[in-house]
């Protein structure tokens, strides 16, 4: 052990349509789906402990992935996750803590593992605990990423949709994941499907978010209050979707802001998660 602490940055993930793939070893499992990558993310910081704990923007907080990739390691640490998205909401907070978690542990206490590797024991913590499926190969990826088969990256086949934009979202409230993960997700899963087909064809951002708002309505997903966001949205010429699996809208450019809204603004993250500089 080195006794040095250590930072990484993990962008933020919307999942704009998704298909669960269920499998007994956890690195096979995942989902297929599509989505963009955040310029706001997760930054995490990992100081060798005797004891784990870990905070969430200065409050004591569990995230069962964090902990999880920390004893697959086998060590102890304080972890410190600071983030400007909210947490809950469709934004991957709980992938992003335990890649940069697995990332920046790696690093104090001197583990020797590869980069997949450390996306394998962040993706198997992320499915374990029922917060994600696919997330963390998003994350560890970065751009607009295509997730063409489930799983971590020895299983997982990613592609992109090469674009690059400015991104607005407005939260209204949160949705628990491993709630919705937790039931029939059968329907869910043939329209994820479905969508991911179509993306392939044509693999542009009009289409993921065109992909992506249909999901949402043939998947039952749609709250009436994101449904009437939506559709401002779309009348004022604009491109939106809803995030999986939260209460949250996302749109390109400055859709939301243009239909009247006052939306956060960030952009698409043009690469995947890193480590910090000392
Ligand atoms: N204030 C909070 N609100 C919601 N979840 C929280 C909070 N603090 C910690 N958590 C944990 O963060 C994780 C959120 O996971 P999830 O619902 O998948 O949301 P996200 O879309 O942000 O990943 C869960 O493990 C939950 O227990
Ligand atoms: C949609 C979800 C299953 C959950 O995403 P979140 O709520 O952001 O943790 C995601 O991990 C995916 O597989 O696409």
């Amino acid at each position: 052990m080195t006794g040095d602490s250590s930072r990484a940055f993990v962008p933020g993930h919307v999942t704009g349509f998704f298909s669960v793939h269920e499998a007994d070893d956890p690195e096979q499992a995942g989902s297929r789906g599509a989505g963009l990558t955040l310029s706001e993310g997760v930054t995490v910081e990992v100081e060798p402990a005797a004891e784990t704990s870990m905070q969430l923007n200065d409050e004591p907080a569990a995230v069962e992935a964090v902990t999880r990739v920390l004893s697959d390691l086998g060590v102890e640490a304080r972890v410190t996750a600071t983030t400007d998205l909210p947490v809950g909401a469709g934004f991957g907070v709980s992938g992003a803590a335990a890649l940069g978690t697995a990332l920046a542990a790696n690093r104090s206490f001197e583990c020797g593992r590869s980069e997949n590797e450390l996306v394998a024991i962040a993706h198997a913590a992320e499915v374990e605990a029922g917060t994600g499926l696919g997330d963390v190969v998003a994350q560890a990826r970065g751009g607009v990423p295509v997730r063409l088969d489930p799983g971590a990256p020895e299983y997982g086949r990613m592609d992109g949709v090469p674009a690059r934009t400015r991104v607005e979202y407005l939260t209204l409230g949160e949705r628990s994941t491993s709630e919705v993960l937790a039931g029939n997700t059968d329907r869910l899963s043939e329209v994820g499907v479905d969508k991911l087909v179509r993306l392939v064809e044509e693999p542009t951002l009009p289409t993921l978010m065109a992909a992506s708002r249909e999901f949402a309505r043939e998947a039952d997903l749609l709250t009436p209050e994101i449904a009437g966001v939506l559709s401002e949205v779309e009348e004022a010429g604009g491109e939106a979707a809803m995030a999986m699996l939260g209460e949250t809208v996302f749109a390109l450019g400055n859709g939301l802001s243009r239909a009247g809204y006052d939306p956060e603004t960030c952009e698409t993250h043009p690469s995947g998660a890193t480590l910090k500089m000392d």
